[in-house]
């Protein structure tokens, strides 16, 4: 009963509005400073790119994990690995392509928190469109992170990408490459749009995925040969329903994710576009077979072999609120000691232009505000 009332009242702080200001006001003070630190790293590349490079990736250990700090730490969700004890040694001790489901808001966060478990937080690339290079803090740290970015537009992406993949050969740390390969997020339209395409190319029909677009695929395997050593196929999902959201995880709420991991060494998968883009494809239907299983019975196929949660992300969280927290009391001080009417909605008005940029930033990863790509039908090349 005490118990009980004691969860419900750190429940009730929890949702209090004045803990997410708070919150994002760290996130972003916090964010900017990194960003600066980022840019003062620009001439040590000219001189020592290697040390550089280890820089950049403390440095946005420090933004990501104050996010995967939301995910562990405050809202405890519970995040269950299924994966072969024979793999999981290798994990984090390799360089990996990461191909994952797109279908939840968190699921690129539930990412981070897997890459933080085996140590590859700060290193962790994934191949992103564009437009996520201008969010605020993020976008601006993935720039010195070489997170390579797509404009899903493959008449300009078949260079860049590959040049920014090449450039990862000499990279001084273990990566995972995350591919979301169905190219944006699941929505009964796009699915529907996606299953005719596949219908007209002869494939078989996914119930819980897009037709994956094949050719990012390709080029990432093509272009880290020799470099990565496996590809992870990554099936994600949540028990009982749980449609899992950035404002929920704020608001402390906890969900259970469930997270399937095949290695499938990066050798065995074909080297011709055509063959890579089969592979793929049946890859697509062994994991709506997974989904399949998992809506049956609650579960993956496969053991359970999770890492446990590390306090790294949550000590560095409380030491940027340490830093951070004392001069914004101060200065609130001073202004209401000044009394300064015009002082006082300058602030509230900057107060309040912060909230809105990170509302805008939490809009990035939401379902309902996603983008048209894969809502219109596309010319469909069947050779
Ligand atoms: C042990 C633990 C293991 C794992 C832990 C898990 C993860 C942790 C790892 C790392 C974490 C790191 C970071 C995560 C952090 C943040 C992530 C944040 C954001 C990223 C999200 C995104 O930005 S997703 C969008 C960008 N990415 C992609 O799009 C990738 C997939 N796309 C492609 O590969 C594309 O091919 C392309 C982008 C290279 C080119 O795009 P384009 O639009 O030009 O596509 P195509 O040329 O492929 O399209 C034409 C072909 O598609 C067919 N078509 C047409 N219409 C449709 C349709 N509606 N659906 C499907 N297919 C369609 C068309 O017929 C053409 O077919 P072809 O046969 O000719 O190819
Ligand atoms: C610690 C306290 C934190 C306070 C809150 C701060 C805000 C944090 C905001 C994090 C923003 C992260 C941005 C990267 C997320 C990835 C987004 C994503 O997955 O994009 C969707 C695309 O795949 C598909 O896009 P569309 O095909 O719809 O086009």
């Amino acid at each position: 009963m005490e118990f009980n009332s004691k969860m419900g009242i750190l429940q009730l702080l929890k949702s209090q509005f004045v803990l997410h200001l708070l919150m994002v006001y760290v996130f972003m003070a916090s964010g900017i400073i990194v960003n600066l630190l980022q840019i003062c790293t620009l001439p040590l590349w000219l001189v020592n790119k290697k040390l550089a490079r280890k820089v950049n990736v403390r440095l946005g250990y420090c933004i990501m994990s104050q996010i995967v700090a939301v995910l562990e730490w405050w809202s405890a969700t519970e995040c269950t690995l299924y994966t072969d004890p024979e793999s999981y040694p290798l994990y984090g001790n390799e360089n990996a392509i990461v191909v994952l489901n797109h279908n939840f808001e968190i699921d690129f966060l539930c990412g981070w928190t897997f890459c933080d478990r085996f140590g590859v937080l700060g290193s962790s690339k994934v191949l992103a469109k564009k437009e996520l290079a201008y969010v605020p803090v993020i976008g601006w740290m993935w720039y010195f992170l070489e997170i390579v970015f797509c404009k899903r537009k493959w008449e300009e992406d078949r260079q860049t990408v590959a040049e920014s993949l090449q450039n990862l050969h000499d990279y001084p740390e273990n990566f995972w490459f995350l591919l979301f390969c169905e190219g944006t997020r699941f929505t009964l339209k796009k699915h529907k749009l996606s299953m005719q395409v596949a219908e007209s190319k002869g494939l078989p029909k996914l119930k819980y995925h897009l037709l994956p677009r094949t050719k990012g695929f390709w080029v990432t395997v093509q272009n880290l040969r020799g470099n990565a050593a496996a590809v992870y196929d990554s099936t994600l999902n949540f028990r009982n329903n749980e449609a899992p959201s950035l404002l929920g995880l704020l608001n402390g709420k906890k969900y259970h994710a469930d997270l399937y991991v095949r290695r499938i060494p990066l050798d065995t998968i074909p080297e011709g576009e055509a063959e890579c883009a089969s592979w793929l494809h049946k890859l697509y239907q062994e994991k709506d077979s997974f989904q399949e299983h998992y809506a049956q019975t609650g579960k993956f196929p496969g053991p359970i072999k999770s890492p446990p949660r590390r306090p790294w992300s949550l000590i560095i969280w409380i030491f940027w609120f340490c830093l951070l927290l004392f001069p914004l009391f101060r200065v609130f001080a001073q202004l209401a000691h000044s009394g300064s009417v015009l002082t006082i909605l300058t602030t509230v008005a900057l107060c309040i232009a912060v909230s809105l940029v990170a509302r805008w930033m939490i809009g990035q990863t939401e379902i309902n505000r996603g983008s048209s790509y894969g809502n219109a039908k596309v010319s469909i090349n069947n050779n």
